[in-house]
């Protein structure tokens, strides 16, 4: 596909009323409270960051996938990165839904050595992404996979366990395929031997020479997101109202898409956004905005549109400094646009809701925390330090 057209330009939203947009979004927002999961309290302040450990044999590629996804480095440059040899900690904190930990391990951990807490680690942990390299053999590899989710799932059954079988770009699609078939046949195998049939693991074809690493990890991410079903809620009374196609919410930094409606998602979709991002960022930094240093050039005005040779536009539009909207929708629903932005105007003020709904959660757990600890100095006398994970 080419694009014919395009125009990035800054628009002020026009809002036009239509009260039974505003009475579907209340309804989605009233159930709110319910999606509200309490997830990993990060220490004593309260606040919820899911930790995310990238596990693998040596040289599987793990530290390149997190340089790729969360430091735009190159897939060539990371032929140059060198061996990790202690496990590296990171904040990705972007914007409210997309904030959590990741933790690269170093290619062999000894899980018999005293000095490895494994328990404390494991039990902090939202996902274990456990990375196959394709291209080599990979049986000491599905032993270390067994061993490591057989470990984590007694500390911690909440665990959800990502299989990212990776390095695909070097083989065929029918290739891809049976190796994938025969990583799943031998772990389900090795899992119900040991009498834990019951563990789940997800598995990915993954590369960092392609979108498949952005779109695994955005699924990742997704399963730790308290608030995915509202937004999917949301995105999908937003499609039905505006005769939109399909729409995902991304974070702009990363290019993972945290939420999509309920229609299947297929890859060409997700790169053509991804595409239709870069370009947004690469043009906002040439001729849109003053001081990029201070961030992201993406701001409330940032918006764009595509004009495929097929009759597909594609529209983008800031929905919070780290969000976007991109939709898919044909050439005659675009026609009715200002009712489109009208309802991306309500659903906007939807997500603004669940973050202060979720602010406000946070603020209070933190309060409690803080009552706790002030209650616990009182009443003992000495400060105990409490038993933190790092
Ligand atoms: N072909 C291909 N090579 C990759 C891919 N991902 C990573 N690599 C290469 O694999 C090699 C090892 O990558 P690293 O990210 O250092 O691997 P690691 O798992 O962090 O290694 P340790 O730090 O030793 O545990 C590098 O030369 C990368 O360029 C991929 O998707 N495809």
């Amino acid at each position: 596909m080419q694009y014919s057209f395009i125009c990035i330009a800054h628009l002020k939203t026009k809002v036009l009323h239509n009260n039974t947009e505003d009475q579907n979004t209340d309804q989605v927002l009233l159930s709110l409270c319910c999606f509200i999961a309490p997830g990993f309290s990060d220490s004593m302040n309260g606040v919820v960051k899911p930790r995310i450990l990238l596990m693998g044999l040596r040289r599987s590629g793990k530290s390149s996938i997190q340089k790729v996804v969360f430091h735009k480095m190159s897939p060539s440059e990371t032929l140059f990165l060198e061996s990790t040899n202690k496990i590296c900690r990171e904040d990705v904190s972007s914007s409210s839904f997309v904030s959590f930990q990741i933790w690269d391990f170093p290619g062999q951990i000894d899980f018999f050595d005293p000095t490895f807490d494994y328990e404390m680690i494991f039990r902090g942990t939202g996902a274990l992404i456990f990375v196959i390299d394709s291209q080599d053999n990979y049986v000491e590899a599905l032993s270390r996979l067994h061993l490591t989710v057989t470990r984590a799932y007694k500390v911690n059954p909440d665990i959800s366990f990502e299989v990212f079988i990776h390095k695909v770009d070097g083989l065929s699609d029918d290739h891809k395929i049976e190796k994938q078939r025969d990583i799943h046949k031998r772990t389900n195998t090795d899992l119900t031997d040991a009498g834990l049939e019951q563990i789940h693991l997800s598995f990915y074809l993954t590369s960092i020479y392609d979108h498949s690493i952005f779109e695994a990890f955005s699924k990742v991410v997704q399963k730790l997101i308290p608030q995915l079903p509202t937004l999917e809620n949301l995105l999908n009374i937003f499609i039905s109202n505006s005769g939109i196609e399909k729409a995902f919410l991304f974070d702009v930094g990363s290019k993972i898409y945290i939420a999509t409606d309920s229609s299947p998602v297929d890859m060409q979709t997700y790169e053509l956004c991804c595409d239709m991002i870069d370009v947004v960022i690469d043009i906002s930094c040439i001729y849109g905005m003053p001081n990029v240093e201070a961030g992201l050039p993406h701001d409330k005005d940032s918006m764009a549109i595509i004009h495929l040779n097929n009759t597909t536009v594609i529209y983008l539009k800031e929905v919070t400094k780290f969000l976007a909207m991109v939709c898919f929708l044909r050439k005659e629903s675009f026609a009715r646009k200002g009712l489109i932005d009208y309802n991306f105007h309500c659903f906007k003020k939807a997500i603004q809701e669940v973050f202060d709904v979720r602010v406000k959660v946070q603020q209070t757990r933190k309060l409690l925390n803080q009552r706790r600890w002030s209650k616990l100095t009182l009443t003992s006398g000495v400060i105990l330090m409490p038993h933190f994970l790092y």
